[in-house]
């Protein structure tokens, strides 16, 4: 799907050669703290930005060469609210079938869909500024689906949202995938959520793909325990709650002189 993808910021280089092949319909993650490149690599792949070098192919098409034919076939949801908080749910979904082009006599039949994927049926006539953040997630993946796109891509979805409204959209997502075979594309820097949800995994750190595989197979390739360990030992660093990455010798010099 991708192919040595290279994306620089003036001095930075923030997709460092990376490489990635998704399966049709699985789960996959994109692993890594703060910083990583996964917001940058998933805007490289739904036509946002142009890498320096490399080449990826999304649903058969070239994100180049073929763009239209890209965002055609994908939904995206980006990290920052994309849901207008002074429309009701119903409304929102219909602005969205307008600007995206969903023929005017399937419409009713598409936001249809979108809802019952979501299950927003009982907060369609609500304002969305009214919503909590796990039912505006699920309003905004809604708002991606009315293209009935084959590849769904999820920058940090539950970022912000308690337990249970992490499990909510984590539910819904499994079931949109298993009712249309949706492939799902998905950015998190929480450890445990990567193990639980994704069927595949690249860890990202500093722009590169440190590792990839099955959340079992990592945990086997390197004698762990956990996902968190993986990553300790391929980057030498820990990831915080928040995202944020820490070097393993610093915490334990701070550790030491604490003890
Ligand atoms: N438009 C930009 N201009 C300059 N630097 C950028 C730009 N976008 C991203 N970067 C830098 O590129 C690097 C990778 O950022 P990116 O947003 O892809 O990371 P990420 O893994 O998605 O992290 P986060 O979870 O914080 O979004 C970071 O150092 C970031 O500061």
């Amino acid at each position: 799907m991708a192919d040595s993808l290279v994306v620089r910021f003036d001095a930075l280089t923030a997709v460092d050669d990376v490489s990635l092949e998704i399966e049709c319909g699985e789960v996959f993650g994109l692993l890594g703290p703060n910083g990583a490149g996964k917001t940058t690599t998933l805007r490289v792949l739904t036509t946002l930005l142009k890498p320096a070098s490399g080449s990826a192919l999304v649903a058969g098409f070239d994100v180049g060469s073929d763009a239209l034919s890209v965002r055609a076939s994908i939904g995206y949801v980006p990290q920052a609210l994309s849901a207008d908080g002074g429309l009701t749910a119903a409304e929102n979904l219909d602005f969205y079938a307008r600007v995206t082009g969903v023929p005017r006599a399937e419409r009713t039949a598409r936001i249809a869909a979108a809802v019952e994927a979501m299950e927003l049926e009982p907060m369609l006539d609500r304002l969305a500024r009214t919503f909590s953040g796990g039912m505006l997630r699920r309003l905004e993946i809604a708002t991606a689906l009315l293209n009935r796109p084959e590849v769904l891509f999820l920058d940090e979805p539950t970022v912000g949202l308690d337990p249970t409204a992490r499990e909510l959209v984590w539910e819904r997502v499994h079931a949109l995938r298993a009712e249309a075979g949706t492939t799902v594309v998905v950015t998190t820097h929480l450890m445990e959520e990567a193990e639980r949800h994704c069927d595949r995994l690249a860890i990202m750190d500093a722009g590169r793909i440190v590792d990839l595989g099955t959340p079992s197979e990592l945990l086997s390739r390197h004698g762990e325990r956990s996902l968190e360990a993986v990553f300790r030992a391929v980057t030498g660093r820990v990831i915080s709650d928040e995202g944020r990455i820490s070097d393993v010798r610093s915490q334990r010099r701070v550790a030491r002189r604490l003890g």
